[in-house]
């Protein structure tokens, strides 16, 4: 990735609230966040349930409208882009990474993390297909890539699905709770892999995650508590993290 000119801040939300519904059934899920994400970091989203952070990473990927403020990726201000232009930012732009791995079972490995491009209308190039392949080599996938979605384990699968969202260079990774599924060991592999990434290929990864032990690999921890962000740490062990979470959940 090295070739890709990359902005220092990856995103950006700049006084964003975000208020479903009107009138008594209005509820505020995000209350006036400022929040810079610099390139090539790990950072983790953590708070308690209901706090805000699926709200603050839908309206991240576009996939949500803020109420009022505004969010940028690198350099583009997606505030008032249409449906199609946020569509395109998040084909292009953004990568994800799910819980569920959602991988479509009939494609192998290497149809699965060549599907951005066929969504995009078209095959990838000798070179994307070259980065590709290194790709699937870096996440210990390079002699799997004839197998389905079934003939591998959890820990494969997710690794799959990181190769998937990293096949278009995007600017930012969203992974939302993506070692839900997974064991402890397994999990600390992704979770390494995730972090190696933003060392290796300055990829930026926001993580939402309710398990500190995930966030402990993190650069920056950020917590949400009722909608506005309470806390903003450096790297720290899972029990600063578990301690941390534990007095905004006694709170909330
Ligand atoms: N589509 C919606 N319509 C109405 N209220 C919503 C909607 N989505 C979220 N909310 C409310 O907004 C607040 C924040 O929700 P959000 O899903 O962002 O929290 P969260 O921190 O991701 O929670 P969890 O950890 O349980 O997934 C909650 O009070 C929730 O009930």
């Amino acid at each position: 990735m090295s070739d890709t000119v990359r902005p220092v801040i990856a995103a950006e939300a700049k006084g964003v609230s975000k208020v479903y519904g009107t009138g008594d059934s209005a509820t505020t899920a995000l209350s006036g966040v400022d929040l810079r994400i610099e390139s090539g970091t790990l950072t983790a989203i953590m708070g308690p349930s209901g706090s805000g952070k699926s709200t603050l990473m839908h309206v991240f990927a576009g996939l949500d409208n803020a109420t009022s403020g505004s969010v940028s990726i690198g350099d583009t201000d997606i505030t008032n882009l249409n449906d199609n232009e946020l569509t395109l930012l998040r084909r292009r732009r953004l990568g994800f990474v799910f819980q569920a791995f959602n991988l479509v079972p009939t494609l192998t490995v290497l149809g699965n993390v060549t599907l951005p491009f066929e969504l995009d209308g078209r095959k990838p190039s000798t070179a994307e297909l070259v980065w590709v392949r290194e790709l699937l080599a870096r996440l210990g996938l390079g002699m799997l890539e004839a197998r389905r979605p079934h003939e591998l384990s959890g820990g494969q699968q997710q690794r799959v699905a990181i190769a998937r969202a990293l096949a278009m260079r995007p600017q930012l990774i969203f992974a939302d709770e993506p070692t839900g599924n997974l064991d402890s060991r397994s999990s600390r592999e992704v979770l390494t892999l995730l972090r190696d990434l933003t060392r290796e290929y300055a990829q930026t990864v926001v993580l939402v995650t309710h398990d500190p032990i995930a966030a402990s690999h993190a650069d920056r921890i950020i917590f949400i508590a009722d909608g506005s962000i309470a806390h903003d740490v450096g790297a720290s062990d899972a029990k600063t993290l578990s301690d941390i979470i534990l007095a905004l959940e006694v709170n909330a």
